[in-house]
């Protein structure tokens, strides 16, 4: 991969990853969409029938799949968080940035998407989902090379933001 997106639901990881591949000659893979291809059905409902722990497994195989692959990856929000995704992502040694938005934007954006196919969102309400993603900021912290504040930028900055430091590689 030539960048790699990670950060929590919600952040902008698919969206500007789409947005990105727009305007260069990258490709997307969007882990979460891959996945749904391999298994034929929404995520939400490979959660409730085989659970979390089964999902990260699959996960983890198809982060194998595509992690050599050329273009700009975005992963699910949790895909960094267990140790085996986690080193997967940092021997890759792909420029990774980190899309760190504050509760508040992350709760505004979840509420308002219309196709909501986010199973913790249901499964933790949103009090229990901001815990968790102050669970997960360190992780993500740890493991970027470029953190982006993305509060205050829109769609087409935070690509532009990307775009400038991948030029300077
Ligand atoms: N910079 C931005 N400014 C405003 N809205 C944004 C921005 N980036 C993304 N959004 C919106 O936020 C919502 C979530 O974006 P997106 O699905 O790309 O997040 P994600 O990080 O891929 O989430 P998940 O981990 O659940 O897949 C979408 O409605 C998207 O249009
Ligand atoms: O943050 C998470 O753990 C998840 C985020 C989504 O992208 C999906 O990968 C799934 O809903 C789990
Ligand atoms: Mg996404």
């Amino acid at each position: 991969m030539q960048a790699i997106l990670i950060g929590f639901m919600g952040s902008g990881k698919s969206s500007t990853a789409q947005l990105l591949s727009e305007q260069t000659n990258l490709k997307t893979y969007d882990l979460d969409k891959v996945i749904e291809d391999t298994i034929k059905m929404p995520i939400s409902k490979y959660f409730n029938q085989y659970g979390e722990n089964q999902f990260r497994k699959l996960e983890n195989e198809n982060l194998n799949k595509v992690i050599h692959l050329d273009g700009v990856l975005s992963t699910g929000g949790g895909t960094p968080i267990n140790a085996e995704g986690f080193k997967t992502i940092q021997k890759s040694h792909c420029p990774t940035f980190y899309l760190d938005a504050s509760d508040a934007v992350i709760e505004n954006r979840i509420q308002k998407d219309k196709v909501n196919d986010r199973p913790l969102v249901e499964e933790l309400g949103y009090s229990g989902l901001i815990e968790l993603k102050n669970q997960r900021h360190s992780i993500y912290n740890k493991l970027a090379d470029y953190v982006i504040k993305v509060d205050n930028l829109n769609k087409q900055q935070v690509v532009e933001h990307i775009i400038k430091i991948l030029n300077k590689k």
